[in-house]
């Protein structure tokens, strides 16, 4: 959706290195937005976004649709208003981050068909630190038998952080204050990084691995910050699991810095 950081940047490079033909995407996508989201405030800056992608290489090509190329019928942001084809996750959308957002994966597993139909990459490259939505993706392109990208094609990158405070880079980390972004925001991180080490100290249970998280949690609810959820989930159905199985969990949460909302994982005893 552009504002490009560090962590679309490697994505890209990691096109240029496994691909001969490197298409970006930037579009700024309003049916994954509630009617409350910050669709009219998201950062955009294409000038500075151009200039970055042209530094890596002169042979990329960059698609910056308008609104009306992508829903040519016009789209609604009330979902209730909306008619015509839409890309419905059943029983996925409604979990984890679907429980907060949940017009969000309708809103890219729709976008992301549409683009997909454009470009028709063999491959495609998307970050970890939307970790269900990367899920979501590979799991619709299997279910609808898309060709381009196969599932197995649906590439998941670890996520860029900031070297210093290890802070996830987003886009919207460009709505937080100084402080904010120093001080707040890096203890998600530190939080799932403990619930992390606590698994791999030998605990598997949800209840010891989530109460290894609230010494962070709390710190950042002193700060100022508001927890949203931090959660373990099966990386399937992404349903609540009491503990992680063999295969694995993902532990995620989301967190508010002032009306600023932030989202990051760590993967247990699994990988993508
Ligand atoms: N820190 C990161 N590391 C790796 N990939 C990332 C990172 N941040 C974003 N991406 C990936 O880049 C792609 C484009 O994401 P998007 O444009 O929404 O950026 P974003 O920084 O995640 O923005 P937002 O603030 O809206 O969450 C997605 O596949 C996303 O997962
Ligand atoms: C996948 C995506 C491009 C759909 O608009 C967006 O959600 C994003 O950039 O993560
Ligand atoms: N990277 C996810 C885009 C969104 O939050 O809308």
């Amino acid at each position: 959706m552009g504002a490009l950081h560090q962590g679309h940047l490697k994505l890209v490079e990691q096109s240029l290195r496994e691909s001969n033909k490197t298409v970006v995407s930037i579009f700024v996508n309003p049916a994954q937005f509630a009617p409350h989201e910050d669709l009219d405030t998201y950062p955009r800056t294409l000038e500075g976004d151009l200039s970055q992608l042209r530094r890596l290489s002169n042979d990329i090509t960059v698609f910056t649709p308008s609104t009306t190329q992508m829903y040519p019928t016009g789209i609604e942001q009330d979902t209730h208003k909306q008619t015509g084809a839409f890309i419905e996750m059943a029983n996925l959308s409604d979990k984890m981050e679907g429980i907060s957002r949940p017009t969000f994966f309708r809103g890219v597993a729709t976008v992301v068909t549409k683009l997909f139909n454009v470009v028709q990459p063999d491959l495609a490259f998307f970050g970890q630190k939307d970790i269900q939505q990367a899920l979501i993706l590979r799991r619709m392109c299997k279910d609808l038998l898309v060709q381009y990208p196969t599932p197995a094609n649906l590439r998941i990158s670890p996520t860029a952080r900031d070297p210093v405070s290890h802070l996830a880079l987003s886009s919207r980390n460009a709505y937080l204050s100084e402080e904010q972004r120093s001080q707040v925001a890096p203890l998600l991180y530190k939080a799932l990084q403990a619930g992390k080490q606590a698994y791999e100290s030998g605990v598997t249970c949800r209840q010891d691995i989530l109460h290894a998280t609230t010494q962070h949690t709390t710190h950042a609810q002193q700060q100022g910050a508001k927890m949203d959820y931090i959660q373990l989930n099966d990386a399937s159905s992404f349903e609540v699991v009491d503990s992680v199985g063999n295969n694995g969990a993902i532990l995620s949460a989301a967190m508010y810095v002032g009306n600023t909302r932030l989202i990051d994982n760590v993967l247990l005893g699994m990988s993508v």
